[in-house]
């Protein structure tokens, strides 16, 4: 490998993609990170300070920002994408011009394309026909990082040289890249975690306690597996960071906005209101649509993200929808040992000829 720096690009200027900025320049590559916002852009060039998005973070001075493409793409070697999934496909159109064959191509996004229920890679690939691909994906809440929490993510692409190289530019003694192929898997969870931290900052805000915490996140990552097997994604991913690590945090802490919204609507909020008063995308709010309606057209039982759904965009009141779920048909701890309709069955034979 030569000498020379890494030149990594950043498109998106939020928390996270201003975060992973940082840490590559930390780690002596060339950083030039592209945003829409001249003035965003101008401050940080001048405060390396992102005033918008993470105030507090003394962002590395040799991060360079720009509104032009062509400037931030020119001889990058990797590129990644932080941008929410509405406008995922429409700023790599915008990049497409300067990016080739031999760059790595990362998403750090967690969100679902509604057009073919499609994840961020698969646009990347779809996009551009290029062979490296790969997505970050773990429990890594940016405002964390930026404290130089010690952190934990996941490299996840098919291809060993992307896993490589997206190690070495943000591995650090604070932020720890671990390797994945389950590409799908991985981005899978980063996407699916976030309705369920709606739900739980929901639950919190409602004042349930954290017996009620744990059978959410517990039976969440039952239902995500569940969805996962569904769509051909290895369940066994769900062990790991980007599976219940990142449904650990954002189902724990209101630093994440998902759960602030759940948070928000605990308190009797509006989703509208929740969302304006946000200010910055959740993806799950638009995940649970899109999961729901497509566990309901695979046949895939998942009550929590049904619930969810009820509640968002139905009217059902949370408290109620509770109650439901509680009452539900009794079922099976972990399905992959006794599957639910064994428990299932035993019930009917239980009701019997008698029953
Ligand atoms: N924040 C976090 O803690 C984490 C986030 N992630 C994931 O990483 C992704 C990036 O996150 P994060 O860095 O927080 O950024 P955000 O998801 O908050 O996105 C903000 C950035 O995207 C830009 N943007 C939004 N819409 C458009 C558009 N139509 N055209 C061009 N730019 C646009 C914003 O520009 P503008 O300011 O001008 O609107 C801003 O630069 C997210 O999708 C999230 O799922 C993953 C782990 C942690
Ligand atoms: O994905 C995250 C942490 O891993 C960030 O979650 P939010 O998008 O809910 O802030």
């Amino acid at each position: 490998m030569s000498d020379e720096p890494m030149r990594v690009a950043v498109l998106g200027g939020g928390s996270f993609g201003t975060a992973l900025a940082s840490i590559a320049a930390d780690n002596g590559a060339r950083v030039r990170q592209w945003l829409r916002d001249p003035d965003l852009a101008a401050q940080i060039n001048r405060e390396h300070r992102n005033g918008r998005y993470l105030p507090d973070y003394a962002i590395n001075p040799a991060v360079v920002a720009s509104t032009v493409m062509a400037e931030v793409l020119e001889g990058a070697d990797l590129v990644l994408v932080a941008i929410p999934s509405k406008a995922f496909r429409d700023v790599v159109r915008q990049a497409r011009p300067w990016l080739h064959a031999g760059q790595i191509l990362v998403s750090t996004t967690k969100g679902i394309q509604e057009e073919g229920f499609k994840l961020m890679s698969r646009i990347l690939e779809e996009e551009t026909g290029f062979p490296h691909i790969g997505v970050i994906s773990g429990p890594n809440l940016a405002t964390e990082i930026a404290q130089k929490q010690l952190t934990a993510t996941v490299i996840a692409s098919d291809d060993p040289e992307t896993r490589t190289r997206v190690q070495t530019a943000l591995g650090c003694d604070y932020f720890r890249v671990y390797a994945s192929n389950d590409r799908y898997g991985v981005e899978l969870g980063g996407a699916l975690k976030n309705i369920y931290a709606i739900a739980a900052g929901m639950a919190a805000a409602l004042g349930m306690g954290e017996n009620t915490r744990s059978m959410l996140m517990t039976r969440a990552l039952a239902e995500m597996s569940r969805f996962a097997v569904d769509q051909g994604a290895n369940p066994m991913t769900f062990l790991g960071l980007a599976g219940v690590g990142d449904l650990i945090v954002t189902c724990s802490s209101s630093l994440s906005r998902n759960y602030r919204v759940g948070q928000a609507l605990g308190e009797g909020s509006t989703l509208d209101e929740a969302v304006e008063a946000l200010g910055q995308v959740a993806e799950g709010v638009n995940t649970v649509r899109l999961v729901r309606d497509k566990a309901r057209e695979d046949g895939v039982y998942m009550p929590l993200a049904e619930g969810l759904y009820q509640v968002l965009f139905e009217g059902v009141p949370a408290q109620e929808m509770a109650r439901m779920l509680m009452l539900g048909e009794q079922s099976s701890d972990v399905e992959f040992i006794l599957s639910r309709e064994d428990v299932r069955q035993a019930h009917r034979d239980d009701e019997g000829p008698h029953g």
